[in-house]
């Protein structure tokens, strides 16, 4: 489904990404794990073609086609979508309505219960809410906007343990089921913690530092890995 190859990125002018070869299949579940500035957000940004991130090598394909000319909305158009880490609140607009104008109201009810936001489906989009009750809207406004390749930034940072396991549930759910016109999805997540992990039956794990996927692995053993020797290359590798 998508296809990532000899990736460079500037932002600002500056060096981001370089030479990142990644390739995410149907129905797959990857992590991106690495340390503070090492350019995870970086790399989802260019995904889903946020202003500011400039491809100056390589391509990103996504069922084939190039994205590089697409814009933001042209990307949401063919399937992409990203919960973010930090998004605006949206006065005026309350979680019901946006469900409504995405045809999304018969399963906004069972998926926000899932997600303990039965209470907020009258409120504002993310007025007021906790820094842990917006990763969980994140994750449940994505589900009802139905893309087909799913971005994840830090969805556990910050939340409860209880809801660690209700967002990487929902997150396992939502990436192995198909979209609403039957289509498989896949999904690629930044994961600070690794509890995630616990949740998610991730398929692959990518190591990334200074801006280059250092190495790839099972999930589970690369993450082992990190918490002893740090974000480096396993040794049998
Ligand atoms: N708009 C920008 N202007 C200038 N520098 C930027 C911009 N966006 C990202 N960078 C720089 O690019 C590098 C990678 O940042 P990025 O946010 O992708 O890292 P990250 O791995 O997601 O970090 P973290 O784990 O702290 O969220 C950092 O050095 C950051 O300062």
């Amino acid at each position: 489904m998508l296809e990532i190859s000899d990736l460079c990125v500037e932002v600002a002018g500056q060096p981001v990404l370089h030479d990142i070869n990644l390739s995410l299949g149907e129905g797959e579940l990857h992590v991106l794990l690495g340390p503070n500035g090492s350019g995870k957000s970086s790399l989802l940004a260019t995904i889903l073609g946020l202003p500011g991130y400039r491809i100056t090598r390589g391509e990103i394909r996504f069922d084939g086609a190039p994205l590089r000319d697409l814009s933001l909305q042209e990307r949401a158009e063919l399937g992409i979508g990203m919960a973010f880490q930090r998004p605006p609140s949206m006065g005026g607009v309350s979680v019901s309505a946006f469900a409504a104008a995405l045809g999304a109201s018969d399963i906004l009810e069972s998926e926000a219960a899932a997600l303990d936001l039965s209470d907020f489906v009258t409120r504002d989009m993310n007025v007021g809410f906790s820094g842990g009750e917006i990763k969980r809207w994140e994750i449940l406004k994505l589900f009802l906007q139905d893309p087909r390749l799913m971005l994840f930034d830090e969805p556990e940072s910050g939340v409860d343990l209880e809801h660690v396991s209700a967002i990487g549930q929902a997150i396992r759910r939502i990436t192995r089921s198909n979209d609403r016109k039957g289509r498989p999805r896949a999904g690629l997540v930044i994961t600070h913690t690794g509890l995630i992990l616990n949740y998610v039956e991730a398929d692959r794990a990518h190591i990334m530092k200074g801006g280059r996927l250092l190495h790839s692995g099972e999930p589970e053993a690369l993450f082992r890995h990190i918490q002893s020797h740090g974000y480096t290359v396993p040794a049998a590798a």
